[in-house]
């Protein structure tokens, strides 16, 4: 009797369920559902759990309804009422898409990990996921930020994909959360290049996670500086429909949400990353009310520079025109400069003369900013590198941030590069 092949459908899990992993939760959700051919219809989205209360003004308040008495489990009030409560609110989401306070739980036989947390959490979140994943699974991260070690700076797609043992590749475009959320169209960038299988190689039918470990040959993992690393790559099984470009399309793209898929992971993880403290710095400028000129002159400094970040330290992945041409470069600085977090938030505390991370905690309910962060950590690892001076407007948005440089300076900072 002959096989059939593609018999099996990939099970999709979200990890992550903030004002970003909620919107993208929502739209593989509706794109498993069209195509259950492929996909199980269920997305299971990791929730990482917390008490909420039911405001008053919510449509879903009840008084008669116990989920409307106290603080109540997120996942409960967003599988009850599908809708994330505190994250994207007003937002109706698929039936389909259900909330998972177990990590474990939520990855269970999935075939496709999709990771969505702020930066900050995820090298935890992969520790707790050792050992518990299907050894063939493939991811996309669609965190903005870089990983930086003593050894040098990684993408987080690399850094899951080591932790983890499985391939991994990016998305990142202009897309603000809260109008992906309301389907109002935009474009995004996808990143996958996994290494090429031995076409000699055996390929599995059927096999459970334990015959992969035993009998499907590995692979090396060339990371983005092009170095050869230990994590050994497992095939899928081959009665999955296999995943290429093609499957991410299908799984991400929607009428509201283009999608291009690109080989350059690199590129598409760096702009999404270094764009956001390019915003907190045009949000600085904004604050003084030194108008569109003045943050059109951050955004350009600022586009060199993501340009020069990729070149020196990524350069033999990350390609230029990934910077100048997708949504996830140039377009996401953009929009990021126009409407994002880091830029409100940048914008508000100079206006108000606060710290930008009491700003945050004031103004974002829970939401997290990334700028901030990732321009202390690009700082350690530009300083390490002696190349502080090569990257001015990087360097004054974390010297304005520690306090050492006022906004004021920030042009003849910039002019005389250091
Ligand atoms: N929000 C956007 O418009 C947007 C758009 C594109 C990309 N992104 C990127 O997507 C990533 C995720 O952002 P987001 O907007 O979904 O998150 P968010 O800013 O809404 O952050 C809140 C999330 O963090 C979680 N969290 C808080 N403490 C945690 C902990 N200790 N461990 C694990 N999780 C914890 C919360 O449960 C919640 O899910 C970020 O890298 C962000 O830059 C955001
Ligand atoms: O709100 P921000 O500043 O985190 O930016 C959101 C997205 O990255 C825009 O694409």
């Amino acid at each position: 009797m002959l096989l059939s092949t593609n018999s099996r459908k990939h099970k999709v899990t979200v990890i992550g369920s903030g004002n970003w992993g909620t919107a993208v939760a929502k739209i593989v959700a509706e794109n498993t559902l069209a195509n259950n051919d492929i996909f199980q219809e269920t997305v299971e989205m990791w929730v990482f759990e917390e008490k909420v209360e039911l405001s008053k003004d919510s449509k879903h308040y009840d008084p008669s309804d116990p989920l409307s008495q106290g603080s109540q489990n997120l996942t409960d009030l967003i599988n009850k009422y599908h809708e994330n409560v505190k994250y994207l609110t007003d937002i109706p989401l698929p039936k389909n898409l259900h909330a998972n306070p177990s990590l474990e739980d939520s990855v269970k036989d999935s075939s496709i990990l999709i990771f969505n947390v702020p930066h900050q959490f995820i090298i935890r979140i992969c520790d707790q996921l050792q050992g518990k994943i299907l050894p063939y699974a493939r991811g996309i991260s669609c965190i903005k930020g870089v990983d930086v070690e003593e050894e040098g700076v990684s993408l987080f797609s690399e850094t899951i994909g080591k932790k983890l043992g499985i391939y991994c590749g990016s998305l990142s475009g202009a897309n603000i959360a809260n109008e992906v959320a309301k389907e109002l169209w935009c474009e995004t960038t996808i990143g996958y290049d996994p290494p090429h299988l031995d076409s000699k190689a055996p390929t599995p039918v059927g096999g459970s996670p334990s015959q992969s470990q035993v009998d499907l040959p590995s692979f090396e993992h060339k990371d983005s500086s092009g170095h050869f690393s230990k994590v050994k790559l497992r095939p899928l099984p081959n009665d999955f429909p296999p995943i290429d470009h093609g499957l991410w399309k299908t799984l991400f793209h929607r009428p509201y949400f283009h999608v291009r898929v690109v080989n350059d992971v690199a590129g598409v993880a760096l702009g999404g990353a270094l764009k956001n403290i390019i915003a907190v710095g045009a949000g600085f400028v904004d604050g003084l009310g030194w108008g569109d000129n003045a943050k059109a002159a951050v955004m350009r400094v600022g586009l060199g520079e993501m340009v020069k970040f990729g070149t020196q330290f990524f350069g033999n992945s990350a390609e230029t025109k990934t910077f100048t041409e997708e949504s996830s470069g140039v377009a996401d600085l953009i929009t990021s400069c126009s409407g994002g977090r880091n830029f409100r938030c940048a914008k508000l505390s100079v206006q108000r003369g606060a710290p930008i991370e009491e700003i945050e905690k004031q103004e974002l309910n829970g939401q997290k900013l990334q700028g901030t962060l990732t321009a202390a950590e690009v700082n350690k690892f530009l300083k390490k590198q002696g190349a502080e001076k090569d990257y001015p407007l990087f360097t004054a948005v974390y010297r304005i941030l520690e306090g050492t440089l006022k906004v004021e300076q920030m042009p003849s900072f910039i002019e005389s590069k250091l």
